[in-house]
């Protein structure tokens, strides 16, 4: 069982080494195009396997596909990150080509791969990534939601002083400042959060959650690792254990939703064949009217793409 890593920067290596600790897979390959950086990581994470007792073998290749043959899951981390003042959207020129280039390769190789794409501008990436691989949409997706529900769920258990493990929400939409928490699909061991804080609140830990991204990169000057790469790790694992996890997934709408030919943030089951069902949630007219606007918006992020010459 095999796992590839695209990608062997903040998010790349932290989703190998999440990989490799866990032993979700035998074997984790971690490729970048910057020359030693790929084995060099590889290498410093398998000196680890002694302490940490794991023995999934982790190795580095500089942009050499060969040994990225026969993957399981290829995860596409590779693509620069943004800056302060930068919103996702700026990075599509720079990364429409890598995500391009890196998913011909990794389809040449590993051709029943499922393809977790994380490169942002995520939603358009992953449509770029779909049609670089010529695969079914099924097996090529992206993540962002199980982060972004991952941080509206940590500030939740932040303001409610309880654990993050009893705390259980959806969220959907594109990963940019659209996203769409769902305070009325969100529960604390079971209780409708909406019966433990006032609507102000919650209402403010939904704004905090749509630009969370933007929060750890004015902090960092470069945008955040360790959350991200643990939600890719846990899609991967998701995958390879075939769990039947239920995530929000950047996935291929064909008509769910009212919407089509489009890749957006919505409630999944996640298994050994990638999407496995699409789940509809009935949603209100006011959740129906943001999760429109979300998708407007990645709408327009896809005419810039489409009017690229890559
Ligand atoms: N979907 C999500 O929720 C998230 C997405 N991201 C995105 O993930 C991407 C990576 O972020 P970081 O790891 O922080 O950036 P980084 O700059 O630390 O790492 C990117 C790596 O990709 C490599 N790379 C560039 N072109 C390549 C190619 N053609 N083939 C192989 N490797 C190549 C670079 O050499 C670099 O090592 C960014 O686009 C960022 O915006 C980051 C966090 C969350
Ligand atoms: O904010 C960024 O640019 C990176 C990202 O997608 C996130 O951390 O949510």
């Amino acid at each position: 069982m095999k796992v590839t890593v695209v990608g062997a920067g903040n998010v790349g290596a932290t989703c190998a080494n999440v990989l490799a600790h866990n032993e979700v897979a035998n074997e984790v390959v971690l490729v970048d195009i910057k020359e030693g950086v790929a084995e060099g990581k590889a290498l410093d994470m398998w000196e680890t396997s002694p302490i940490n007792l794991y023995d999934s073998r982790i190795t580095g290749s500089t942009n050499d596909y060969e040994k990225t043959a026969g993957s399981e899951v290829v995860v596409i981390t590779s693509g620069i990150p943004r800056k302060p003042g930068m919103s996702r959207d700026d990075l599509i020129a720079t990364n429409a080509g890598i995500v391009k280039s890196v998913t011909e390769n990794v389809v040449k190789h590993s051709p029943d791969a499922k393809i977790v794409v994380v490169a942002n501008p995520l939603d358009v990436m992953t449509y770029q990534a779909f049609l670089s691989s010529k695969k079914d949409s099924r097996e090529v997706f992206g993540m962002a939601g199980i982060l972004d529900t991952a941080r509206y769920r940590s500030f939740l258990a932040m303001e409610l002083n309880v654990s993050p493990k009893d705390i259980q929400a959806v969220l959907m939409g594109g990963h940019g400042d659209t996203m769409v928490p769902l305070p009325r699909y969100t529960t604390v061991g079971g209780i409708p959060v909406t019966e433990l804080i006032s609507k102000e609140k919650l209402d403010s830990i939904v704004e905090r959650t749509k630009f969370g991204g933007g929060e750890i990169v004015k902090l960092l000057g470069t945008s955040a690792w360790y959350a991200p790469g643990a939600a890719a790790a846990q899609m991967v694992e998701a995958i390879v254990k075939d769990q039947k996890r239920v995530f929000p997934v950047c996935s291929w709408l064909q008509g769910e939703y009212g919407m089509k030919d489009l890749y957006l943030g919505v409630p999944v089951v996640l298994g050994k064949n990638g999407i496995e069902r699409i789940i509809e949630l009935d949603l209100n007219d006011d959740e129906k009217g943001l999760l429109e606007d979300s998708a407007k918006s990645v709408k327009s992020v896809l005419e810039v793409l489409d009017g690229m010459d890559i």
